[in-house]
């Protein structure tokens, strides 16, 4: 590294002290932490960040964000140049230098690292890092530190993107790195048009349903519900009632991960809304869960989850494959076995597995975090990925997408109009509308939309696809998470030593139970996940494994 780079570090380095006493880990989605101590850590990301764009000569993005988390806290994510998420073989270097305790330390690691993945400093196109956050009120201070942290590289470009949900900076990255056009307007027109295009390609039938059958949406208090009060605007054959707008308090009784866990209606719903379809979004807009308010008393809801989407996408998209391949026999006439697939974690309702199955569909369970699923699902020609709790996304391959092009406009001059040729264009849409980088709660709730008018179902007749085993998730409160260690996708604790034992001998009381422990990657809690043939059975495995974990490492369940 050149003298000029070493000393603009040491210049800006000592401004960042780390906090004392913390020690901070990448995670399962990036750092995320009490606000007040992130300064010096979305500084040092801002180098990696730099660092990552010079290595890969393409553009990277950050965003600062604690999605679900309370509004007290923030965190921040590294975007690849694919618009996915940072790859994982940097993870190690992120916890360093988050964690190096002085500067002269931080500055010989990311000499080190700088020589070991060769990353030249000179001669090449200066880095560039496109910056987003969500509404936090403390996300302007730190994404100042993380400008600083990018400028601190010679010649490094940091560009503000403003406010915005994650998926929508995961777009703008990938946008930027395939040479197209990165604007929010652009961003929304993509989803609009492509949106637009699959209600075109109704049935006949179903053509003029839709308009008045309103869908009411929490927005979480935070970013997701501004942006869908402002997009709504542009879409016609929609309407959308966006509630928790961003007025009270972020994630506090409201949003999808809340939604999810607690099985109750948000904060803004009540009797009044009996029997209509709503959706949940969370603070960054990543997942979405839908639901509908069944009772007058305790805000009950159906819960409409991750597992439910995942299942009527496939659906959709297996629909329109066997149309396209209809009457083709293998190889014959340039006809493409698509090879399809769905991956899910441990998280999963285990009634979703099977049915996903039934359909017979190939699926994988990987470990927690988008990270992971969304590697898997990039394996597939059309790869769909779901965790419970509403986040995923539908990826299509190069390969067949260039197929499927080649298809499509042969299928237009031959037989414009057929059921073929529809199809062909249904599918080219969905991988227009719905985002390639990473799970997005706007354009997951219009395919949802599109395709239950589609289909011509109601939020209930979807819901009956298959029937939830009641589950209950739990978080226990622990000094110490990381003595919890798994196996196995997460679903056998090898330590602390004996706990397994002592949660499969509460498993066996229970026809049909499957329970799991592990340490949450975002949050000071180990989670508790349990599911039996009811609730009353699933709440008592949950609560017998929580006092397990208490009794073993902790001081009361949080
Ligand atoms: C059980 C659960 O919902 N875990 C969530 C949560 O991770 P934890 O590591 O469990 O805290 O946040 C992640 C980021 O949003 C998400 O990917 C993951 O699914
Ligand atoms: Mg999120």
């Amino acid at each position: 590294m050149k003298e000029n780079q070493q000393s603009l570090l040491l210049q800006s380095i000592p401004r960042f002290p780390p906090p004392k006493g913390v020690k901070l880990s990448y995670g399962t989605a990036g750092f995320r932490a009490d606000a007040s101590l992130l300064e010096s850590t979305m500084f040092r990301v801002g180098i990696l960040a730099a660092l990552r764009s010079l290595k890969t000569g393409s553009v990277i993005g950050l965003m600062i964000t604690a999605s679900h988390n309370q509004v007290s806290d923030n965190g921040v994510k590294v975007a690849d140049p694919s618009g996915g998420m940072l790859t994982q073989n940097w993870e190690p270097f992120a916890d360093d230098i988050a964690n190096a305790p002085d500067p002269h330390s931080l500055l010989q690691l990311i000499i080190e690292f700088a020589k070991k993945e060769e990353i030249g400093f000179e001669g090449r196109q200066p880095a560039e890092v496109l910056l987003g956050r969500d509404t936090r009120p403390s996300g302007e201070a730190l994404l100042d530190a993380a400008k600083q942290g990018i400028t601190s590289v010679v010649g490094a470009i940091a560009t503000d993107m403003g406010v915005v949900t994650t998926p929508q900076l995961h777009w703008m990255v990938r946008a930027r790195n395939r040479g197209m056009e990165t604007s929010e307007s652009s961003y929304f027109h993509q989803l609009s048009s492509s949106f637009r295009c699959l209600m075109d390609l109704k049935p006949e039938e179903r053509k003029n349903n839709g308009d008045d059958d309103k869908l009411v949406v929490d927005g979480a208090d935070g970013v997701g519900g501004e942006k869908l009060q402002q997009f709504k605007k542009t879409l016609t054959g929609l309407c959308i009632e966006v509630r928790n707008q961003g007025d009270g308090m972020l994630n506090e009784g409201v949003g999808a991960d809340y939604v999810q866990k607690e099985k109750v209606a948000p904060r803004g719903f009540g009797p009044a809304d009996v029997g209509l379809r709503c959706a949940s979004l969370d603070g960054d807009a990543d997942r979405l869960v839908y639901f509908s308010v069944t009772s007058n008393e305790n805000n009950q809801i159906e819960l409409v989850d991750g597992d439910k989407i995942l299942s009527l996408f496939a659906l959709f998209i297996k629909e329109q494959l066997s149309i396209l391949n209809e009457g083709e026999g293998e190889k014959e006439n340039g006809s493409y076995q698509a090879h399809l697939g769905v991956v899910q974690t441990a998280y999963a309702n285990g009634a979703s597995t099977d049915y996903l199955k039934e359909m017979g569909l190939e699926v994988v369970l990987t470990l927690t975090g988008v990270k992971y699923l969304h590697e898997k699902a990039a394996e597939f020609d059309i790869g769909i990925y779901f965790e419970a709790n509403g986040h995923g996304t539908i990826l299509f391959s190069e390969a067949f997408l260039s197929w499927l092009e080649a298809t499509h406009k042969t299928l237009l001059s031959t037989s414009e109009g057929s059921a073929k040729q529809k199809a062909a264009s249904r599918l080219l849409a969905v991988s227009q509308l719905i985002n390639q980088a990473v799970g997005d709660a706007l354009s997951g709730v219009l395919l949802v939309e599109v395709i239950l008018q589609y289909m011509g179902w109601s939020v209930h007749r979807w819901n009956e696809l298959y029937h939830d085993l009641p589950s209950r998730q739990l978080k226990v409160k622990v000094v110490d998470r990381s003595a919890v260690v798994t196996t196995n996708a997460e679903t056998v604790a090898v330590r602390p030593i004996g706990i397994q034992e002592a949660i499969n001998a509460e498993i066996a009381k229970y026809p049909r139970g499957r329970c799991f422990i592990r340490p949450s990657g975002t949050e000071d809690v180990v989670r508790v996940y349990a599911e039996a043939t009811t609730q009353d059975a699933a709440d008592a495995l949950a609560s017998s494994v929580a006092r397990l974990v208490d009794q073993c490492l902790g001081s009361g369940t949080a």
